[in-house]
C-alpha cells in the first residue's frame, strides 16, 4: 500500500459547471482505480478557470443593478474549493459505491500559508478565468484594472500573483482523515492563500499553483508518491516537434539539466516538473510521477508516465 497525493489538472475538471459534472465521472474512475489497489489517495486540484469565473461573476453582480456586496478574492478561492469539491466528492462517492469500497470522501476547505513578502505579489503570473482576444484583454486592463498576459499561444488571460506555499494549515486534519481510512480532497486551487498575523490568518488575493501546493502537502503528510495528472502521457523533450522524446524514468539531476536546456514551457509543464523535483528531493525514496489522468493506474505500475526520482 502506498500513500499517493494526486494533483488533478484542467482536463479533469473542464471549464463550465456542465462540463465539470460530466468530466468528474471519468476522473472519479481513474482515482477509485488507485484506491481499489489498496492505496491511500489524497486529492488536490486546480481552479484557474473556476476562480476567474466566480470572481468575474461576483464583480459583475456588485457593479450591476443587483448591487450585491463586493466579494473579496480569497473568498472566491474558497467558493471554488467548495464548488469543485462538491462535484468531485459526489462523483468519487458514487464510484466508491459502484466498486463496493467502504470508504468516504470529503472536501477540506484548506488554507495555505504564504510569505507576505513573496516577490510574486509584485509580478502577477498565474492565469485565471477565460481566454480573451488581445483587444478584449486591453479593454479589461482599462476598465477593470486587471493584469493580463498571453497564455501559451492560446489567447490572453487575466493573471494574478502566485506566491509559493509555505505550510498547509489543515495538514493534521488531512492526516487524521487518511488514517481513519477516508479520502480527503485538499489544497483545492493550491489552497486559499493566507498570511500570518499573530494568531490570525488573513486571506490574500492570489492563486497558489496547485502543483506546488500538492508537492507541499505530499511532503507534510509523508506521502510515498506525488502524482501530477494532466492531458499528456509523458513529459517530453523537444515537445511538439518531430524530434520529440518522451521521458519515462529520469533522475532529478537529469531533468534539471533539461530545464536548463529550456524544454518545459513556463506556466504549463515547467511548474509541474519543478513541483515533482521538489517532492523527489524532499526525502530519499519519494517518487514523483507526471502522467495522464486516463493512464494513472498504468503509471502506478510503471507502464506509463514520467517517473522522477532522486
Ligand atoms: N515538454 C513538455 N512535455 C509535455 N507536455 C508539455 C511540455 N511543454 C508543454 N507541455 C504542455 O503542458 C500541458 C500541461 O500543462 P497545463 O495544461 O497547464 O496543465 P494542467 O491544466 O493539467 O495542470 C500539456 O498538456 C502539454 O500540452
Ligand atoms: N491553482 C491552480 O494551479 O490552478 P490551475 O491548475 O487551474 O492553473
Amino acid at each position: 500500500m502506498s500513500r499517493i497525493v494526486v494533483a488533478l489538472g484542467g482536463n479533469a475538471l473542464g471549464k463550465t459547471p456542465v462540463e465539470q459534472l460530466k468530466l468528474v465521472q471519468n476522473t472519479a474512475k481513474s482515482l477509485v482505480d488507485l484506491i481499489a489497489k489498496g492505496n491511500e489517495v489524497i486529492i488536490a486540484h486546480g481552479n484557474g478557470p473556476q476562480v476567474g469565473m466566480i470572481n468575474l461573476a461576483m464583480q459583475t453582480a456588485a457593479t450591476s443593478e443587483a448591487n450585491t456586496p463586493e466579494m473579496p478574492f480569497p473568498e472566491c478561492g474558497a467558493m471554488s474549493q467548495g464548488y469543485i469539491g462538491f462535484h468531485l466528492q459526489n462523483a468519487i462517492g458514487e464510484e466508491l459505491k459502484n466498486q463496493q469500497i467502504d470508504k468516504h470522501v470529503a472536501t477540506v476547505v484548506t488554507q495555505v500559508v504564504v510569505d507576505r513578502d513573496d516577490e510574486a505579489f509584485q509580478n502577477p503570473t498565474k492565469p485565471i478565468g477565460s481566454f480573451y482576444s488581445e483587444e478584449e484583454a486591453k479593454t479589461l486592463v482599462k476598465e477593470k484594472g486587471y493584469s493580463v498576459k498571453e497564455d501559451s499561444g492560446r489567447g490572453f488571460r487575466r493573471v494574478v500573483p502566485s506566491p509559493k506555499p509555505i505550510d498547509v494549515v489543515e495538514k493534521d486534519i488531512v492526516q487524521t482523515l487518511i488514517e481513519a481510512g477516508h479520502v480527503p480532497i485538499t489544497v483545492g486551487g493550491g489552497g486559499i492563500p493566507v498570511i500570518k498575523d499573530g494568531n490570525k490568518l488573513i486571506g490574500v488575493p492570489a492563486v497558489i499553483d496547485k502543483d506546488f501546493a500538492s508537492s507541499k502537502i505530499a511532503e507534510l503528510i509523508e506521502a510515498d508518491y506525488l502524482f501530477i495528472l494532466t492531458a499528456v502521457d509523458h513529459v517530453s523533450i523537444h515537445f511538439n516537434t518531430p524530434e520529440q522524446i518522451d521521458l519515462e524514468r529520469i533522475s532529478v539531476n537529469q531533468i534539471e539539466a533539461h530545464i536548463k536546456e529550456g524544454h518545459f514551457a513556463e506556466g504549463s509543464m515547467l511548474p509541474k516538473v519543478e513541483a515533482a523535483i521538489k517532492f523527489a528531493k524532499s526525502k530519499a525514496g519519494r517518487v514523483a510521477v507526471i502522467a495522464s489522468l486516463e493512464k494513472a493506474k498504468d503509471a502506478l505500475e510503471g507502464n506509463s508516465g514520467t517517473t522522477i526520482t532522486l
